[in-house]
């Protein structure tokens, strides 16, 4: 429950709401325990009239009804009756808008805090380190800002509302009751707290069933997801039968749990109409007993029938407002957990997005490893790019060529040694300046399912609609490609791009990164899927653009038309060689070997 405290701010915020809801429910039981009295008090008149006994006093109602029986007390039989009934129709009026006004305060109060929720879950997604992101899984994450939040709406929702309605009803209906009748309402109510105990239980059991359930349905969509997304190897690895087969085994536990939860829930509502028919029942036996020694408590027995079952609903409600409150209070806890998770990179300087950077990129003695998995990625490594030189790197896999990107991005900080940008250490610049300074093209290339123009426009810091696409697209040779498309620029990319080849999601990636231009260009592998002529022509293009642009090339194939002022070859996270072209060359070793071959590849014939 401690957990759920973390809500109070929210409460706070929407105090009003919350107030003016608590009203509204207050009210709206008021009108509600109003017409029972009114229709004891109408049967008892029928009751006198039939037995031609003149009317008793009516001191044991509650003042605004004692005030309507007076009102009445010169009227004529069929008048009273006719009245009373108009006034049971305006009471169940009454109650009606303010139960709707309530729903209008409560409930929406609710969907603010959902809204307040999720965004601050998703806010704080982005605020954390990749580390974070690599050691949770995107269900997880997924399931935090949509079930976990739905959950706890439940709670600042639906369980107040319920909480407090059934505080308001019990306490009206009970001040009533126990002014009527004392003995009457000890032995009717004797079974209600016995309802909503069993109801708990019963509640219980469906929850922990219906988690069950839960978790095997995401079971089963997980698995037919991969289906779908792996149905290329599937077909081709022959294997439909064999997923069909798993399919099967996932769906039948599911059937399985889904019957058993079936079975449980059709328990709950006979044994309340049980429980409850056990008081209407005592009700009926007690009170007939009283009404042959005194008829004019006839009335009185019609009174706490209907109190009973008005009160059926928000006693059974306890059960599940229980465990409204132990779910949320779970989601919560998981939520706080998320939401207390503190990023590994931050911003040093807040709101400084417009600081500027300036001289050479300087990585000195630095030294990595992934913190989740222990692997040192880079050690004693240093390298400096004076402004506007060109940079390639090279070496095997895994070398650490792509940590260095993720380092000068600050998506990890390195564990020893230092990263300079001119005099500035980046771990004391602001984060969003440092990454606004440097057009990044990754290695996995992500693409949203939108259009290809939003996805080239995607880095623009404002909505400048003057910008030259096209001209981004033709640098990166994909300009013609997307014109053919079928809505051109227009058209969607699909989920992830599917709709586009892999060379054509790295070109439209490469020009989303060129127009944001940045004075740092770092290219992290990114022609691994277009083919040599188009990585010629590319790379030809490139070297206008990137005349006057310090720029970095992670590679794995020698670029020879860009004249690079330094080659570093990587090997276990250290630099290997390091020279021009013509240096390393001379030096015969990895980068020899690999110029060499790389020439051989291109005279061989196709
Ligand atoms: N997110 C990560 N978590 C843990 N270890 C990682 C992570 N990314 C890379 N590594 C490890 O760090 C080492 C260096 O990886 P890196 O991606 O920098 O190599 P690379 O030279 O870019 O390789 P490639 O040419 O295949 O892209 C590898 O041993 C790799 O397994």
């Amino acid at each position: 429950m401690k957990h759920l405290a973390a809500l109070n701010k929210y409460f706070w915020k929407y105090r009003v709401r919350l107030l003016a809801g608590i009203f509204f429910v207050v009210l709206s039981n008021y009108f509600t325990v109003m017409a029972p009295e009114v229709t004891g008090y109408v049967v008892s008149q029928v009751q006198q009239y039939i037995s031609g006994q003149p009317g008793k006093t009516t001191e044991n109602y509650s003042a605004s009804v004692l005030a309507l029986i007076n009102w009445l007390r010169d009227f004529s039989f069929s008048k009273i009756v006719l009245i009373s009934s108009i006034v049971i129709l305006l009471l169940a009026l009454l109650r009606g808008i303010f139960m709707f006004l309530m729903r209008q305060t409560l409930i929406v109060m609710s969907r603010y805090i959902e809204y307040d929720l999720k965004n601050a879950i998703y806010n704080h997604y982005q605020q954390l380190d990749m580390g974070f992101f690599k050691t949770h899984s995107t269900g997880d994450m997924m399931n935090r800002i949509a079930e976990d939040v739905s959950r706890v709406r439940m709670y600042c929702g639906p369980a107040v509302m319920y909480t407090v309605n059934l505080l308001a009803l019990i306490t009206l209906c009970l001040v009533n009751m126990l002014r009527k009748d004392f003995h009457l309402t000890l032995v009717v109510v004797a079974p209600l707290p016995l309802l909503a105990i069993t109801i708990y239980f019963v509640n219980t059991i469906i929850h922990k069933k219906s988690e069950r359930v839960q978790a095997l349905l995401s079971d089963l969509t997980t698995n037919a997801q991969e289906s779908y997304s792996g149905i290329r190897v599937i077909k081709s690895f022959v294997q439909e039968k064999a997923m069909l087969g798993f399919f099967s085994k996932n769906s039948e536990a599911y059937r399985k749990n889904a019957v058993s939860l079936a079975k449980v829930e059709a328990i709950y509502f006979p044994s309340m109409t049980l429980l409850v028919g056990l008081s209407t029942l005592l009700t009926i036996l007690i009170g007939s007993k009283m009404a042959l020694t005194n008829p004019d408590k006839v009335g009185i027995i019609v009174e706490f029938v209907i109190y009973i079952n008005m009160l059926m609903f928000p006693v059974s409600a306890i059960g599940s407002v229980a465990s409204m409150v132990q779910r949320a209070a779970a989601s919560q806890k998981r939520i706080n957990e998320f939401l207390d998770t503190k990023p590994l990179v931050t911003d040093p300087v807040k709101n400084n997005a417009g600081e500027t950077f300036s001289g050479s990129i300087v990585f000195k003695n630095v030294t990595f490893t992934y913190p989740h998995t222990g692997i040192r990625a880079l050690h004693n490594f240093s390298l400096k790019v004076k402004p506007g030189e060109k940079v390639m790197i090279l070496g095997k896999t895994g070398s650490g060529k792509s940590t260095l990107a993720q380092l000068l991005l600050r998506f990890y900080d390195p564990d020893e040694g230092e990263i300079f940008i001119g005099d500035k250490n980046i771990r004391n610049a602001s984060l969003p300046a440092l990454r606004n300074y440097i057009s990044y093209v990754p290695q996995d290339v992500f693409l949203f399912s939108d259009t290809v123009d939003n996805n080239i426009r995607f880095g623009l810091r404002n909505n400048n609609n003057d910008i030259d696409v096209g001209k981004y697209a033709e640098y990166a040779a994909v300009n013609n490609e997307i014109l053919s498309l079928d809505k051109g620029y227009e058209t969607m990319v699909g989920e992830r791009g599917v709709t586009l080849s892999g060379g054509q999601k790295q070109r439209v990636s490469i020009a989303r990164a060129l127009l944001k231009e940045s004075p740092v260009m770092l290219f992290d592998d990114c022609l691994s899927a277009v083919d040599a002529k188009t990585e010629h022509k590319i790379v030809s293009n490139l070297n206008s653009f990137l005349q006057n642009k310090t720029t970095i090339i992670i590679t794995h194939r020698i670029f020879l038309s860009i004249k690079f002022d330094k080659i570093i070859i990587l090997s276990n996270g250290e630099i290997a060689e390091a020279g021009t072209h013509a240096e390393l060359l001379a030096k015969d070793g990895y980068y020899a070997e690999l110029y060499n071959l790389q020439l051989s590849e291109e005279k061989a014939p196709v």
